[in-house]
């Protein structure tokens, strides 16, 4: 059985009151509700990370993620926060290679590769996006697209590392837009995710959970939820709305 993963990322939103005020109605009703089959990430800026760790501290199956780490273990690099600071504010996973990182921070393939290795170094879960742009999608070459995305970043890792890492595909086209992926879009592709996974790393892809992320709200996830590939979500927009990220987490 794959891990059910449902993990919000805020992106640069929130106060800090505006996130304890989120992450404890999350928490709230998560309990309340009694939702104990599906691991929830929250993935807030990372200033936020201590506030939320505290609040979601008594609930085993919420966690705290990061949204990014750097592709250095330390030093001079103003600005940047690395895996293992992450780790040692409780955090245990981190989005990398979420697109928004890829068209307005450059960052390369080559360069995510070292973040997904000094994220497990740090026994970090990477939850690593891939997807395709628009005129990819229009051209019909995106599953090529997205199958060079996992090997040139993924593809030397050892099969227990691999073991350990969540793909969340998430087109481009879909992210913020209002214009979810079709579920037979959604499943057609993690489908392909998956096979291209299994010629390099066999059986252990039947246990990868690849998470869908692109506009997916409470009225569209139960039927993308349904789908045989599709383990969970990485929910941006509809993640800031309690009710709305806990309906979602409760889609399956
Ligand atoms: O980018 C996303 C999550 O990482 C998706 O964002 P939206 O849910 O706002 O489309």
């Amino acid at each position: 059985m794959r891990k059910k993963i449902v993990a919000g990322n805020w992106k640069m939103n929130g106060t800090q009151e505006e996130g304890q005020k989120l992450t404890s109605e999350i928490v709230n009703m998560v309990k309340d509700e009694r939702i104990s089959d599906v691991t929830v990430v929250l993935n807030p800026p990372f200033v936020h990370a201590s506030n939320v760790k505290k609040l979601i501290g008594g609930v085993d199956n919420i966690f705290l993620g990061g949204q990014n780490c750097s592709d250095k273990a330390s030093g001079a690099y103003t600005g940047e926060t690395s895996a293992s600071i992450l780790a040692s504010f409780g955090a245990t996973y981190v989005i990398i290679g979420h697109s928004e990182r890829r068209e307005y921070f450059a960052e390369s393939n080559a360069q995510l590769t070292e973040k997904v290795k000094l994220a497990l170094e740090n026994g970090l879960t990477p939850i690593f996006c891939c997807g395709e742009p628009l005129e990819i999608r229009e051209a019909g070459t995106h599953e090529e697209y997205v199958k060079d995305q996992l090997t040139e970043s993924l593809f030397g890792l050892s099969e227990a590392d691999f073991a350990k890492i969540v793909i969340a595909y998430e087109p481009i086209w879909a992210i913020g837009t209002g214009k979810t992926a079709s579920s037979d879009q959604a499943q057609e592709m993690h489908a392909a995710i998956r096979t291209h996974l299994a010629s390099k790393y066999g059986k252990v892809a039947d246990g990868t959970s690849i998470l869908y992320g692109g506009s997916c709200k409470p009225d569209n996830a139960p039927e993308i939820f349904s789908k045989p590939d599709v383990d969970g979500g990485l929910i941006g927009g509809a993640s800031l709305k309690s009710r709305d990220f806990v309906d979602i987490i409760k889609s399956f």
